[in-house]
């Protein structure tokens, strides 16, 4: 069976590829619940104070959600433990955490990433990360509506934004948990057009079948409407 885990940046198109993919493959999918996330408008509202907090939080759902995952087989994450330390450090890099709090930040996650090591099966299949650039992601982020997030919110989310694109660059070339591939975010809107979510599918499943992994043959959970 197969553990598919999602990356990208804000708006990239998680959320929204897992939701398309799980129905296509039959496969089950993690979300990652934003919206019911206490500590995440705290942060946008004084991300000095909440960086480390909002950390934590997202450490713990998302050990939670990839230990599920691993153990269930046959699933999709719209995102993963593997990028928690990309936002922290990216907030310690602008002096958001003291050196206490990274210090601890990352003695949590290295036992959490040692606890992952013990599992039956230590990493997922597949990454598929989705590109964007800086105005895809803000016209992503204006689409979806989330108030804290606007650069009408906060004119400082600019640097924020364009800072995380270019963390991400470094951090998608160096992993290496599992086969990786990516999608092209500014150019297939896998929403909107139902050539380009052909096209989308289509690159996945030809990743997974060059994996060895044959989609066709997986039987489809009773539980899960597969999309014709
Ligand atoms: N490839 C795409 N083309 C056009 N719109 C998209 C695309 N992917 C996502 N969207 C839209 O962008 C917004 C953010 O998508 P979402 O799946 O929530 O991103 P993420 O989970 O990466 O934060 C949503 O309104 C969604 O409908
Ligand atoms: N400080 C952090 N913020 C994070 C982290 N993971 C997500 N986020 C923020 C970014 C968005 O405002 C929101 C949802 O993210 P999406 O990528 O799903 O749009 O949460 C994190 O680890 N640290």
């Amino acid at each position: 069976m197969t553990v598919i885990v999602l990356s990208g940046p804000i708006g990239a198109g998680k959320s929204s590829l897992t939701s398309i993919l799980s129905k296509y493959l039959g496969t089950k999918p993690f979300y990652e619940s934003v919206d019911d996330n206490p500590v995440l408008p705290l942060f946008y509202a004084d991300p000095k104070k909440y960086a480390f907090l909002l950390q934590v939080y997202f450490l713990n759902t998302r050990f939670h959600s990839i230990k599920d995952a691993l153990t269930q087989d046959n699933n999709i994450l719209d995102r993963s433990i593997y990028e928690d330390a990309l936002f922290f450090q990216m907030n310690a890099d602008i002096g958001r955490a003291t050196s206490e709090e990274v210090d601890t930040y990352y003695k949590l996650l290295h036992n959490m990433m040692n606890e992952l090591e013990r599992m039956p099966k230590k990493n997922p299949d597949l990454l598929v990360h989705i590109n964007v650039s800086y105005d895809t992601m803000i016209k992503r982020i204006k689409k979806r509506g989330r108030p804290y997030e606007q650069l009408s919110y906060d004119s400082t989310l600019e640097d924020y934004y364009k800072r995380l694109l270019r963390y991400y660059k470094p951090w998608y070339e160096n992993y290496d948990y599992s086969p990786k591939m990516e999608i092209d975010g500014d150019k297939l809107d896998f929403m909107a057009n139902p050539a380009d979510k052909q096209i989308v599918l289509d690159q996945i499943t030809d990743k997974l079948k060059e994996m060895g992994k044959r989609p066709e043959d997986w039987e489809k959970p009773t539980d899960i409407q597969i999309e014709a």
